[in-house]
């Protein structure tokens, strides 16, 4: 299992280090002024002394040219893999500086500039009541757009399309989102809107279709960003992705690859398709955050023998239980705990999801068949980092009718929920045992994000290698990677 990752030497790791401290603040980004408000008064609105973060710090000169160990010189298109530990602050590691580059760009192009001077003339006419105006040409970037985020799922589309929108607020540029979510209606809107569009946030699969039957929608993209590009180049994505990718690369000038992990198909190909590619990857790759500690339940022994469900209800009573001893609560206030249990297989969500609620827990399954509101609703109390409190309530001392109203849970896969800001989760529980590294990486990733705590409880049955299980404990207790 552990031969899953690619080694970073040490040296490496050092040498890196050193480069993370030539830049400490966001002002020492040569990024234009709106970008910079962007992101302190929209993006990161109400965060005090605000700090890049590692992989923000590697990244962000690497793609505005500045100088850095991991600019390119050379001329031509600039490939980039940004890797670096989950919930560390990637989005923006890629995003501003593709926005950037979108603003300087089109200040330069003749045409959109012709476009606005033709429009500031028939507004000024209009307001000089000689004519009302009749200007209806479509901007030049009707369905053209010059960046392109890629990711794996609808829900990554909604968290990613929400970050570029407020950033465009004080930038002014127009993204945005395409996912199955979305009825055909509002895909055709957002994409052919006569007010042009700047950047599109897509599943693949859906791009994949539109620039099959419209090629010229992927004819001026300069920045073309795989989010997840684990998921994204593993084989049930990698044709739809390259057949993107194929598409846009004679015009892109960046293109950049994004990841918590690097699995050695992922290095394989990468290092087949794109030699030349810039490696940014932080020091901590591969480690979990290290406010994350791991705990184990060893289910065949009793009261559980085997019982998995019955130690999974057990494990989220304890938490429920144990949240109103936090620090900070007023008095007869309970925190509503948000968990996240994860199964390896698709099949297992609903009839996990299903026990747990008959067992008085409000749990939902993350997957296709389940309401797109209540999935919705029950993501957003997620992802949310506002603290969410409620009343204590007792509960009811009739057996077989037990509640526990101050915990959420979500029964997913890792690969529906990969990449998920769950700002608001705490506890992870892993039902099954991870089949590899890699997933225990994104799995506990989705708590402890962006220095928070956060606790994964592992429930090993008789036939789970209990020596991997202890191996990743002792390199989480550690601060080490998972390799
Ligand atoms: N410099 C910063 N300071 C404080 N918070 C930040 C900073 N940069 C990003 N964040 C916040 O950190 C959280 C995690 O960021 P993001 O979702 O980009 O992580 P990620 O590295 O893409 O994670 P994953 O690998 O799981 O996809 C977000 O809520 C984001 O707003």
């Amino acid at each position: 299992m552990q031969r899953s990752l690619t080694d970073i030497s040490y040296h490496k790791r050092s040498q890196i280090k050193d480069e993370m401290l030539s830049y400490e603040s966001f002002d020492q980004f040569d990024l234009l002024p709106a970008v910079k408000a962007g992101l302190y008064d929209d993006v990161l609105e109400g965060m005090v002394n605000v700090k890049p973060t590692p992989v923000q710090r590697l990244a962000i000169p690497a793609l505005l040219g500045q100088p850095s160990r991991f600019t390119p010189r050379s001329d031509g298109r600039h490939e980039f893999l940004l890797a670096a530990e989950t919930g560390s602050g990637k989005t923006l590691a890629y995003l501003l500086p593709a926005v950037h580059a979108l603003k300087l760009a089109e200040a330069e192009d003749p045409d959109i500039q012709a476009y606005k001077k033709r429009f500031e003339e028939e507004r000024a006419k209009e307001k000089d009541g000689k004519v009302k105006s009749k200007f209806d040409e479509p901007h030049p970037t009707m369905a053209r757009p010059k960046v392109v985020i890629l990711v794996p799922s609808a829900e990554l589309v909604d968290q990613i399309g929400t970050v570029a929108k407020r950033l465009s607020h004080a930038v002014k540029f127009r993204s945005e989102k395409l996912s199955s979510k979305l009825n055909a209606e509002v895909i055709e809107r957002n994409l052919y809107s006569p007010r042009g569009v700047d950047v599109i946030i897509s599943t693949p699969q859906l791009l994949a279709s539109i620039a099959d039957s419209d090629p010229n929608v992927l004819s001026r993209v300069s920045h073309l960003i795989i989010d997840e590009a684990d998921s994204l180049f593993d084989r049930s994505f990698v044709p739809l992705t390259t057949s993107i990718v194929d598409k846009a690369l004679p015009s892109v000038k960046k293109f950049v690859c994004c990841s918590a992990t690097i699995p050695r198909g992922l290095d394989k190909f990468l290092a087949s398709q794109f030699p030349n590619m810039v490696r940014i990857t932080t020091p901590n790759l591969h480690a979990v955050p290290r406010r994350v500690q791991l705990g184990v339940i060893d289910v065949s022994k009793d009261p559980y023998r085997n019982n998995k469900d019955l130690a999974a209800a057990d494990a989220i009573y304890t938490i429920g239980r144990e949240s109103s001893k936090h620090e900070g609560l007023e008095d007869g206030e309970v925190d509503v705990r948000r968990v996240l249990v994860f199964v390896n297989e698709r099949e297992s969500v609903q009839p996990l999801a299903e026990y747990l609620q008959s067992k008085g827990i409000d749990a939902i399954a993350l997957h296709r068949d389940t309401a797109a509101e209540r999935q919705a609703a029950m993501l957003a109390s997620f992802t949310t980092a506002e603290p969410m409190t409620m009343p204590k309530q007792e509960e009811p001392a009739v057996k077989g009718r037990r509640r526990l109203p101050n915990v959420k849970v979500i029964v997913a896969t890792d690969l529906a929920s990969r990449g998920i800001d769950t700002l608001a989760v705490r506890h992870v529980i892993l039902y099954d045992v991870p089949h590899t590294t890699i997933d225990f990486i994104h799995r506990l990733g989705r708590a402890g994000r962006m220095g928070r705590r956060g606790r994964g409880i592992v429930l090993a049955g008789r036939k789970d290698r209990k020596d991997v299980i202890a191996e990743v404990k002792r390199a989480m207790f550690m601060g080490q990677a998972l390799i």
